[in-house]
């Protein structure tokens, strides 16, 4: 699964006709996060080796490639929103705070669950949790308890933006929210998400710079006129090429 996911984003990023991707979970749980099993055998494996250099380049060769496949989401280009219901442990929150947004079920529970396993989370939650509630003392109450907290609790703290009596419903209202963006220009989303993503952890004024560069060039593109013209007549939504 774990190269699955990073072939899936990395293929769709490539995509001309995918311009948003609604990623939810299918049975019971959203996902129960690295399958410990898997885990054990890892570390094994690891352990097998006959030197403690080669033991942590293993586990480095590893951890890079989670990684990897976790941020694949962030560089993929088209927008990812993210659907959970039940169960979002461990693994889950590393992937669902690399999507642009979240949206749950009102029986959705999240748990940074990596302390239980012994392990400091090291494929995003550190990074990007903080980010995404943008409050650090309980992004960090999270990360250090590996508490249960609700999906009223992830509404509140602002991991979620909104929470949806049942799964129907979610998928539903996001595939709506999924088709509006996909009605715009995907120059100007994907130009948008690129700089936002370059921007999350850098002084404002290198992002300005970023997107100056950007439109630069994209701002000679078709999608401009066409949208501009249309706002400004209240003619019929434009067609934009793929990109
Ligand atoms: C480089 C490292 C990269 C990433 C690291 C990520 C770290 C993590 O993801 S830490 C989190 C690890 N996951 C867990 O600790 C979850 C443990 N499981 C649970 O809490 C629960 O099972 C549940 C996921 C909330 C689901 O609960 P429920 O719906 O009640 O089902 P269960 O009866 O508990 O489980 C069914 C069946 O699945 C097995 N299972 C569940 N989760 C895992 C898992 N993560 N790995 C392996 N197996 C799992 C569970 O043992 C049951 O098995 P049976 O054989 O049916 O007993």
């Amino acid at each position: 699964m774990w190269q699955e996911i990073g072939e899936c984003f990395t293929a769709l990023s490539n995509t001309a006709d995918c311009r948003v991707i609604v990623l939810s979970g299918q049975g019971k749980n959203f996902t129960g996060g690295i399958d410990i099993q898997s885990l054990v055998q890892l570390a094994s494996e690891a352990d097998d080796l006959p030197d403690v250099a080669r033991k942590a380049r293993f586990h480095s060769n590893f951890i890079k490639y989670a990684q990897d496949t976790i941020t694949s989401l962030e560089v993929c280009v088209k927008p990812v929103l993210s659907v959970v219901h039940s169960a979002c442990v461990g693994a889950g929150v590393d992937l669902i705070t690399a999507a642009d947004m979240r949206y749950c079920t009102e029986d959705a529970w999240f748990s940074v669950r990596e302390v239980d396993v012994g392990l400091a989370a090291d494929v995003g939650t550190l990074q990007r949790l903080p980010k995404v509630v943008g409050n650090t003392s309980i992004a960090r109450e999270l990360c250090f308890t590996g508490r249960k907290f609700t999906a009223q609790e992830a509404k509140e703290i602002g991991l979620v933006s909104k929470v949806f009596p049942d799964k129907d419903t979610a998928m539903n209202t996001v595939m709506d929210i999924a088709v509006n963006i996909a009605s715009k220009s995907p120059i100007a989303v994907q130009t948008t998400k690129i700089n936002l993503v370059y921007s999350q952890s850098r002084p404002n004024q290198d992002g300005l710079e970023h997107i100056r560069l950007l439109n630069a060039v994209m701002n000679q593109g078709e999608d401009l006129p066409k949208s501009a013209i249309a706002q400004a007549t209240k003619g019929p939504p434009p067609e934009f090429d793929n990109v």
